[in-house]
């Protein structure tokens, strides 16, 4: 699908498509869906942001707090998004040893009592010690740079998530 084929959809085939594309969150694309038409793929996903940016501190916060746990309760109990099922897979969320998981639970824990709202990372961009590592150093911040960092980091799982849908059969059939 390109972006032809986007400014095209109908508001309901737009969120159909593209309602995850920030984890539980299809109140933003069916809000950017009256900012077509795009001019490129570069476009949508500025749009994208530009809403996200205007939101109120207490909103961003809110889109962190959608976002599930990295190899936490629902990676265990399989109610984990398919979106989010493959990047946790992809960076070895599904595969940790006994030790690996308890200091991942640990630091998840220790992360959400500091800030009140949860560890994002784009799990596509990070291998698994590199995701630890990163827990562990960004416990340490403050809550508002964790905040924004949280945000920039669901804006590239964002990115991404877009790519893939465009690049997907199962879009392009729609
Ligand atoms: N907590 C967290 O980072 N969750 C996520 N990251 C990612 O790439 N997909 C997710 O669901």
């Amino acid at each position: 699908m390109d972006i032809a084929a986007v400014n095209v959809l109908s508001y309901e085939d737009f969120v159909e498509v593209f309602g995850n594309v920030v984890e539980k969150c299809p109140l933003i694309p069916a809000a950017v869906w009256s900012c077509r038409p795009f001019v490129s793929v570069k476009a949508f996903e500025a749009a994208i942001n530009e809403f996200i940016d205007a939101l109120p501190e207490s909103g961003k916060e809110g889109i962190l707090r959608c976002h599930p746990d990295l190899a936490g309760r629902d990676l265990k109990s399989g109610t984990l998004t398919r979106e989010s099922l493959e990047e946790q897979a992809v960076a070895g969320m599904d595969a940790l040893s006994s030790s690996e998981a308890a200091r991942m639970a640990r630091l998840n824990e220790e992360y959400k009592k500091r800030f009140g709202f949860p560890f994002v990372i784009c799990a596509r961009m990070n291998e698994k010690a590199a995701i630890l590592q990163q827990l562990s150093e960004r416990c340490q911040n403050e809550r508002i740079v964790e905040r924004a960092r949280g945000i920039e980091e669901v804006k590239k799982i964002c990115r991404l998530r877009i790519h893939t849908l465009l690049l997907s059969d199962r879009t392009f059939k729609l």
